[in-house]
C-alpha cells in the first residue's frame, strides 16, 4: 500500500507500458495539430490580392509556410511517431526515457521534448549503444556527456498501431550476444524498386560516418551491401540538421552512376525529410556546365564494347588513353599547358587604331597580365577588347569625329583584335592538348559532318574538358557546393576527384567507394591513397566491413569468387542465414525453359527478381523470351532512366548498386566468365545483388570461377 492508500501500480509489461505511452505521444501530436497558425486560403478570384502582399503580408505568408510544413510534418508523425527508446542516465542527473523518431516532437503547452530527432546529439547514444557494459557517451554543443544505458528497445508503429516492440538491452538482463534481432528482421523484408531509410536500425560504425565532421573529407572503403548509399543520404540529412545556417539542401549534390541509380535512391531523401538535394550523374553535371557545347555518344556503345566477350581491339587501344586522361599528372600537364597558352596569348605587335596612335603591346600585355589578373582568361580577354576599342572611341570623341562610319570603323578594328587572340572555347583547346600531350590522341572527339551538330566526346574527356572551362570561366557561384558525396567512387578516376574540388572550395566530400567493384577499372582510381593525396590537408579514411544486404550464404559464395584475387577487405556477412546458393547446369536447349520456370517460382516469393546476364546482347535475347512467354518482365539498358521493380533482365554490369530479393545469374559458364580479375569484379557485382536467395545457371562447364566457390 502506498502512503496515500492507493496500491501501488503492478509494473506493465513492455508492450502494455509502449501502447499506452504511444497514446499519450498520438493525443499530443493531434493537440498540437489543433493548435497554431494555419496556412491563409487565398481567394483564387481576389484579382487584387497579388497587389495586397505587402512586405508584411509576405512575411506572415512565410511564417504560415513554416508552419504548415510543421503540421505536414506532424500529421506525418501521427503513422509513426518514433522507432526507439534509450534510457540514458547522464552522470549525476536523473533518468532520460529518450524516444528517438524521425522528426523532434515538442509538447504543444509546456514545450518539453516528447520525442528526440535521430540527428539530435542525445539520440546518437540509441546508434552507439552496443551493449558492451552499461556506459554511454555522446557529443553534445556544451561538451561530451557521460552516463549509463539501462534500456535500448525498437518499436515498431504503423499508421497509429503499435506492432512490435523489440529489447535489445535491458540492464541486468543477459543479452542475446552480439545479434541484433530488430536488425535482422528488418533485414528480412522483402525489397521494392526503392532504397529507403534505414533510421531505425544505423548500426555503430554507420552512425560514426553519418555523424563525422563536415570539414574533414571523409573517404569510405565500403564492401558490397555495407550501406554505402545509405548511410551518405543520411549525412546529407544529419549535416542539414546539424549545420542550417551553414549549408543548404539545395547546395549539395549527390554523384550517381547513372540516371536510374538516381531514380533509384530518389526517396531516402524525402523519407528523411529533406528535399532539394541535387542528385546528378558526373556526366550531366559537367555537361550543363559546359553548356552542352560537347555531347556524349550512346552510352550502351561504349559499355557493349567494354563488356564485350572478346575485348575488342579499338577498346584495348583506348583503354590506356583512358587510363591517362584519369591521372593527375595528365590533368597538371593540361594546366601547365594552359598556363603556357596564357603567357603566349596577348596578340604579338602594337594594335592599330582606327582613329588615333595604336595602343603599344606592352599596355595590352599590362592591362591583360596585370591589371586583370585576378579574372579568368576568357574575362580578361573580353575586358582588353572593350578598353580598346572604349579607348579608341574617346579618341573618336576628343577628334570630333561621330560620323556613324567611324563607329562602324572601330567596331570592325575591335573584332579584327578579337580574332587575333587564339579561339578560347573548350574543345579547340582541348584538342590541341591531345596533340601534344605523349599518349594521347584526337580519336576519342567525333566532329560530325552535319553543319551546327555538337561534337561528340567520351565520359573521360570531361574532367579535362572542366578544367579547360574553369580556366576559361573561372567556377560560376551557381555551381559552388556546400557538400560533395560521390557514390560509386571507384568508377571516379583522381582528375574527376581533382576537378571537382574547385565546385567545393570547401572540400566537404563525402567519398564512397568499393575496389572490389570497380569493374571500369581503367576509368576509376586505383587505390584509396591516390584519393587521399588529393587532400593533402588531410581526410578521414574508413572501412566498413559488414555487409547488411545478403544472406550469410550469399556473402561467403560471393566473397570466394573474389578470394583468389586477394582483396583487401573481404565482406564479413551479418549472421542472416537463409537458402543455400543454388548453382545448377541446364542444358543449352532447356535453358529458356530453365529459366521460366526459375522465373515463375522465385516472383511468386519476392518482390523483386532480376536475371542478370553477362552482355547486353544476352539481356534482348532473354527478355524477348520472358514477353513470348507472357511474363511482364522489364529491360533495363544503359539509357534507362527509371527502375520499375518486379522483374528485371539485366546486363550485370548496369545492375551494381541495385538490389533484389531474388537473383537469377544466367550464363555462368566458362565461355562468359573467364578466371580474371575483371570477371570476377563482374560476377562478385552480380551475386552480391541477392537478398535472399541466389541462384546461378550454366550450360557445359561452369566457370572457374565458381568452381572455385563451391568446391571451398
Ligand atoms: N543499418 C541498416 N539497417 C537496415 N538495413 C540496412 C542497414 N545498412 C544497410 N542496410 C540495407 O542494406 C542494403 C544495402 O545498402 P546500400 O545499397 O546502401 O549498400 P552499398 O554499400 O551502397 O551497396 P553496393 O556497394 O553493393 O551498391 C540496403 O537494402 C539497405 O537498406
Amino acid at each position: 500500500m502506498s502512503e496515500t492508500g492507493t496500491p501501488p501500480r503492478p509494473a506493465l509489461d513492455p508492450y502494455e507500458e509502449e501502447k499506452e505511452h504511444l497514446q499519450r505521444v498520438l493525443d499530443l501530436i493531434r493537440a498540437a495539430l489543433e493548435s497554431g497558425p494555419r496556412m491563409p486560403v487565398r481567394d483564387e478570384d481576389d484579382e487584387d490580392a497579388d497587389e495586397a502582399l505587402t512586405a508584411d503580408v509576405v512575411a506572415d505568408v512565410a511564417v504560415a509556410e513554416m508552419a504548415e510544413e510543421r503540421r505536414h510534418q506532424l500529421r506525418r508523425a501521427l503513422r509513426d511517431p518514433y522507432f526507439g527508446r534509450i534510457d540514458f542516465q547522464p552522470e549525476g542527473e536523473a533518468l532520460q526515457k529518450l524516444y528517438i523518431g524521425k522528426q523532434g516532437i515538442d509538447h504543444p503547452s509546456t514545450g518539453e521534448r516528447v520525442v528526440l530527432d535521430w540527428r539530435a546529439p542525445a539520440a546518437s547514444v540509441f546508434y552507439s549503444f552496443t551493449g558492451q557494459g552499461d556506459e554511454a557517451r555522446y557529443e553534445a554543443p556544451g561538451g561530451e556527456v557521460r552516463g549509463t544505458v539501462s534500456l535500448k528497445r525498437n518499436i515498431v508503429v504503423r499508421e497509429g498501431d503499435l506492432v512490435r516492440v523489440v529489447d535489445s538491452y535491458v540492464k541486468g538482463q543477459t543479452q542475446a550476444g552480439n545479434v541484433d534481432e530488430f536488425l535482422l528482421y528488418r533485414l528480412a523484408d522483402s525489397k521494392d524498386s526503392r532504397l529507403h531509410d534505414i533510421v531505425a536500425t544505423i548500426q555503430a560504425e554507420q552512425n560514426e560516418v553519418i555523424r563525422a565532421d563536415k570539414n574533414v573529407p571523409i573517404l569510405i572503403q565500403g564492401v558490397a551491401g555495407s550501406g554505402k548509399t545509405t548511410v551518405a543520404l543520411h549525412r546529407l540529412a544529419y549535416l542539414l540538421y546539424q549545420h542550417p545556417e551553414k549549408l543548404r539542401a539545395d547546395k549539395m549534390v549527390i554523384f550517381a552512376p547513372s540516371a536510374m541509380f538516381v531514380d533509384y535512391i530518389s526517396e531516402v531523401l524525402p523519407e528523411l525529410g529533406v528535399g532539394d538535394v541535387q542528385q546528378t550523374t558526373f556526366a550531366a553535371f559537367a555537361l550543363r556546365v559546359l553548356d552542352h557545347v560537347v555531347l556524349l555518344p550512346d552510352p550502351a556503345k561504349r559499355l557493349r564494347e567494354r563488356f564485350a566477350l572478346r575485348a575488342s581491339q579499338e577498346y584495348e587501344s583506348m583503354r590506356r588513353e583512358i587510363e591517362l586522361k584519369g591521372r593527375v599528372e595528365t590533368l597538371e600537364a593540361l594546366q601547365a599547358f594552359l598556363q603556357d597558352m596564357e603567357k603566349k596569348m596577348v596578340p604579338q605587335g602594337d594594335v592599330p587604331s582606327p582613329v588615333g596612335p595604336p595602343i603599344s603591346a606592352e599596355t595590352i600585355a599590362r592591362w591583360f597580365h596585370v591589371e586583370y589578373a585576378r579574372y579568368p582568361v576568357r574575362q580578361r580577354r573580353d575586358r582588353v577588347v572593350a578598353r580598346a576599342k572604349r579607348q579608341w572611341e574617346m579618341q573618336a570623341k576628343d577628334a570630333g569625329k561621330v560620323e556613324k562610319s567611324i563607329k562602324r570603323e572601330i567596331a570592325a578594328a575591335a573584332r579584327e583584335f578579337e580574332r587575333a587572340w587564339p579561339d578560347l572555347e573548350p574543345l579547340p583547346i582541348y584538342e590541341s592538348f591531345l596533340r601534344h600531350h605523349p599518349g594521347l590522341s584526337l580519336r576519342s572527339i567525333q566532329r560530325p559532318a552535319k553543319y551546327g551538330a555538337r561534337p561528340l566526346v567520351e565520359p573521360e574527356d570531361l574532367p579535362l574538358l572542366l578544367a579547360i572551362h574553369q580556366w576559361l570561366h573561372g567556377v560560376d557561384a551557381r555551381d559552388v557546393f556546400h557538400h560533395v558525396v560521390i557514390d560509386e567512387a571507384q568508377d571516379f578516376s583522381p582528375a574527376h576527384i581533382r576537378v571537382l574540388q574547385a565546385y567545393c572550395p570547401s572540400l566537404s566530400f563525402t567519398i564512397l567507394g568499393d575496389l572490389s567493384q570497380s569493374i571500369h577499372s581503367e576509368a576509376g582510381f586505383r587505390d584509396w591513397d591516390e584519393v587521399r593525396a588529393l587532400f593533402p590537408g588531410g581526410s578521414r579514411y574508413v572501412e566498413m566491413s559488414v555487409s547488411y544486404r545478403s544472406t550469410y550464404e550469399i556473402v561467403s559464395f560471393a566473397n570466394r569468387i573474389l578470394e583468389p584475387f586477394k582483396p583487401e577487405v573481404l565482406a564479413r556477412p551479418v549472421f542472416r542465414s537463409g537458402d543455400p546458393v543454388v548453382v545448377e547446369p541446364v542444358s543449352w536447349e532447356g535453358r529458356f525453359d530453365a529459366l521460366l520456370e526459375r522465373l515463375s517460382a522465385e516472383s511468386r516469393g519476392a518482390t523483386t527478381v532480376a536475371v542478370l546476364t553477362r552482355t547486353e546482347e544476352d539481356a534482348h535475347v532473354y527478355h524477348q523470351m520472358c514477353l513470348e512467354s507472357g511474363l511482364d518482365a522489364h529491360l533495363l539498358t544503359a539509357s534507362q532512366t527509371h527502375y520499375e521493380g518486379g522483374i528485371s533482365i539485366v546486363p550485370v554490369y548496369l545492375a551494381k548498386g541495385l538490389e533484389f530479393d531474388s537473383v537469377i545469374l544466367v550464363d555462368a559458364d566458362e565461355s562468359h566468365y573467364r578466371a580474371d580479375p575483371r570477371d570476377a569484379k563482374l560476377l562478385y557485382v552480380g551475386c552480391t545483388r541477392a537478398l535472399h536467395r541466389l541462384r546461378l545457371l550454366y550450360c557445359d562447364r561452369p566457370s572457374p570461377l565458381i568452381e572455385w566457390a563451391v568446391s571451398d
